[in-house]
């Protein structure tokens, strides 16, 4: 449905977007996340055509929408776009706000799909509301009953919930999600909130600098980094130090673990390892003390922050069932249950 082939975009000759390259099929939801300033709005805008690409190719249904010397203009590109500001017509009602786009169709044809629409979003009844007596998470329903109206090829969201307390944006998220798999909307989202697109997407882009620095599902993201930026990006955890042995294995001061030699360590070389909060497991039983140094309640679990004081004070975050209940400065026992290593060579952050 939309394939980009290394696109780069340039605002005065300097790129904020380079050589992204992805696809995403009919019906699939897809997110751009990444920290402020990662390129990723300006990766939606130049798929909606508001921005002209510096390199590369945009296909939308296999047509070539934007390349260095074509572009074809927004309007004509089957793409809609909700933003996060709504920009609802404030001297229009809901009904005349989602029929906006709905131009060749006769009068019933346009209350019908309205009140579908409606029904959809779960404001039935709303018809001849107008915005400023709606909340700001009907709004955006509206929002977004408006842009799906015309049924576009490519629904595309610009951090859609941003200004929705949070609360709300994880319900909206949701909704949102099965709202577009019911209309089989094939989708892109921009957003910086992983928990965001991890409800939404069944495909996530993780970029830093300009860069889409892997693109897969939410369980690999997690599970399988692709480099430093993304493990640390995505979820919790920290970075613990160690050397490769004779044996390739790696010997953490809180096990001992092999190395898949397909990953090119030898012995010697200097890496580090990911540690997820999950990894750690509280054990009474277990030798390896290590000392509270922080604790967040959260309810069934407890987010503890740990000195290993054997491990030159090294920190590590352990997630315990809340009814162990340990207070600042006690020592407690851990053990490291790592299901596989995730391993980087120790050079700093290769994003
Ligand atoms: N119209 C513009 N003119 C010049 N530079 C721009 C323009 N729009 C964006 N930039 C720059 O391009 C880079 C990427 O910006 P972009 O808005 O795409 O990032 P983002 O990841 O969406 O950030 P945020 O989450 O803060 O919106 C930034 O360095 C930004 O300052």
């Amino acid at each position: 449905m939309l394939s980009l082939n290394n696109v780069s975009v340039a605002y005065q000759k300097k790129d904020a977007v380079q050589e992204v390259t992805f696809e995403l099929g009919v019906g699939q939801i897809g997110c751009l996340l990444g920290p402020s300033g990662c390129g990723k709005t300006s990766l939606l805008r130049a798929v909606a055509g508001f921005e002209k690409v510096a390199a590369g190719q945009i296909c939308l249904r296999k047509k070539l929408v934007s390349a260095k010397n074509s572009h074809l203009d927004p309007e004509k590109r089957r793409v809609a776009v909700v933003f996060q500001d709504y920009a609802l017509f404030p001297h229009l009602t809901v009904a005349q706000n989602i029929a906006f786009g709905l131009h060749k169709q006769s009068r019933t044809q346009k209350l019908q799909r309205v009140t579908e629409l409606l029904m959809l979003v779960g404001l039935p009844g709303y018809d001849n509301r107008y915005p400023h007596a709606l909340s700001g998470g009907q709004q955006q329903r509206v929002a977004l009953a408006r842009a799906m109206a015309a049924k576009p090829d490519l629904l595309l969201l610009d951090e859609p919930f941003s200004s929705l307390d949070a609360e709300l944006r994880d319900e909206l998220a949701k909704e949102l999600r099965a709202i577009l798999k019911h209309e089989k909307t094939t989708a892109l989202m921009v957003t910086h909130d992983q928990h965001e697109a991890f409800a939404m997407a069944d495909v996530i882009g993780v970029m830093n600098k300009g860069r889409l620095l892997q693109w897969t599902d939410a369980y690999a993201l997690y599970h399988r980094p692709a480099n430093r930026f993304v493990a640390s990006f995505i979820g919790d955890g920290v970075f613990l130090s160690a050397t490769v042995d004779k044996n390739l294995k790696l010997n953490s001061g809180l096990g001992v673990f092999p190395i898949n030699p397909a990953s090119g360590f030898k012995e010697g070389d200097k890496v580090v390892f990911l540690v997820r909060p999950d990894d750690i497991i509280h054990d009474d039983e277990s030798k390896t003390l290590a000392k509270v140094v922080d604790r967040s309640f959260q309810g069934s679990h407890i987010l503890y922050q740990l000195e290993l004081q054997h491990l030159g004070h090294s920190r590590v975050l352990c997630l315990a069932l809340s009814h162990h209940d340990h207070q600042l400065n006690e020592l407690i026992g851990i053990r490291l249950d790592l299901e596989h290593l995730i391993v980087f060579a120790d050079k700093g952050d290769d994003a």
